[in-house]
């Protein structure tokens, strides 16, 4: 097989380094170019280790911008993963230097769905999913469906009661996945879940889409079919298997050959908690709403933050993003009313 290029976005992140270790298992692919943030000592050390000829970061680089390096390298893929609001620009940049972009960042369709298809159909780019239960979705999908299913872990919060006086490092604690800061927040206030419902909404457009919490992150996703059959998607929760399908799909050229048991532990499912997942409820409706999701994103990433900064409880995650939902609505005609109602949402946040 040719070998082909990658650059990633966001390499010294969750996905990027493993992207790296799925690259590092596979023949022909070789990194030429990395973006990455505040992490020099990381980035360095994969610099060397990879010998990557291209570079990027605030810290440390050998080209003058994201766009340079992309221009430079023309990738075959590109590893878009780098999180939030940034993540839907250099998604975008992406776009319009590469033959595919296996997404991570789930904001691209949340905050500029149709616009960032439409960027990706006109440069003739294949966009692959690499969030686990769309890379599931995407795996079994097909003509004549009626509805499909997303699964959630429920986050860090899901066995407690009273989850007003949770803190970071309780929240941090994910029960299934090893992930960055930011998802793993929004993780426990399922926001993550109404990114991904939103998410599944643009890459399948089917609106019937259900959300189970599910214990053990053994089932992804299930599509079900007007005939009456069901395909479950099946496997251990590791990010590798799904970087590795964006990588090297139409094939399967990874080998992990460790299959969960089909015991019934690991076929648990369970309606979620409206009480205690208010964000979710609140932002998986909000899929015909542009102006709407966008005020949720930007919401969210400055409630987040406060949070993690000691400067709010959990539960005032959600307060935040509804109210500030609430306040924005209108038309999005181009990316410019993207990035203005962006920045009103984050101020009307601020100001919460
Ligand atoms: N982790 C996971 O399992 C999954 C993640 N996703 C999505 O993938 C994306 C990445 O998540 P994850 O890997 O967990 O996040 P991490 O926080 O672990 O990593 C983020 C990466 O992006 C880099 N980065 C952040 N801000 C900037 C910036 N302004 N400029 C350049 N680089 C930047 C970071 O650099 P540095 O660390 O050097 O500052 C780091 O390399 C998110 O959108 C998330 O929702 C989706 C499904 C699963
Ligand atoms: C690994 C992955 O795809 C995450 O997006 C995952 O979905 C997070 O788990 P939750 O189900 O807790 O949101
Ligand atoms: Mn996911």
């Amino acid at each position: 097989m040719d070998e082909k290029t990658v650059v990633i976005l966001g390499a010294t992140g969750s996905i990027g380094t493993q992207t790296l270790d799925v690259i590092n298992k596979l023949n022909s692919y070789k990194v030429v170019g990395i973006v990455f943030g505040k992490n020099k000592l990381l980035g360095e050390k994969i610099i060397k280790q990879y010998s990557i000829k291209y570079y990027f970061s605030k810290r440390l680089s050998n080209v003058s911008s994201i766009t340079e390096l992309l221009e430079k390298t023309r990738p075959d893929i590109v590893i878009s993963a780098i999180p939030g609001f940034y993540g839907v620009v250099t998604s975008f940049e992406a776009a319009k230097h590469t033959k595919r972009i296996a997404l991570a960042n789930k904001e691209a369709l949340v905050c500029a769905g149709p616009f960032f298809k439409k960027e990706c159909e006109k440069n003739n780019v294949e966009l692959i999913p690499v969030d686990s239960e769309h890379s599931a979705i995407f795996q079994i999908f097909g003509k004549n469906v009626e509805k499909i299913l997303i699964t959630a872990s429920g986050g860090a919060v899901r066995n407690y009661k009273n989850i007003e006086n949770l803190t970071p490092s309780d929240i941090l604690n994910h029960p299934v996945w090893n992930m960055g800061q930011k998802i793993t927040v929004d993780s426990s206030t399922m926001v993550n879940k109404a990114f991904e419902v939103i998410e599944a909404y643009e890459l399948f457009e089917v609106d019937n889409i259900e959300v189970l919490i599910h214990p053990t992150g053994t089932v992804h996703g299930a599509v079900f079919y007007k005939d009456g059959v069901v395909k479950i998607h099946f496997g251990f929760p590791d990010m590798k298997i799904p970087i590795s399908y964006a990588l090297t799909y139409p094939n399967r050229c990874y080998t992990y050959s460790k299959w969960p048991k089909f015991s019934s532990k690991n076929f648990i499912f369970e309606k979620v908690d409206e009480k205690k997942y208010p964000a979710f409820f609140y932002g998986k409706k909000l899929i015909n709403n542009l102006a709407k999701r966008i005020a949720f994103n930007a919401a969210d990433e400055i409630a987040v933050e406060k949070f993690l900064q000691g400067k709010i409880k959990f539960h005032e995650i959600s307060k935040i993003i509804i109210n500030t939902c609430e306040k924005i609505d209108g038309n999005v005609r181009d990316l410019n009313d993207i990035f203005e109602l962006d920045k009103l949402a984050r101020k009307i946040a601020n100001n919460f």
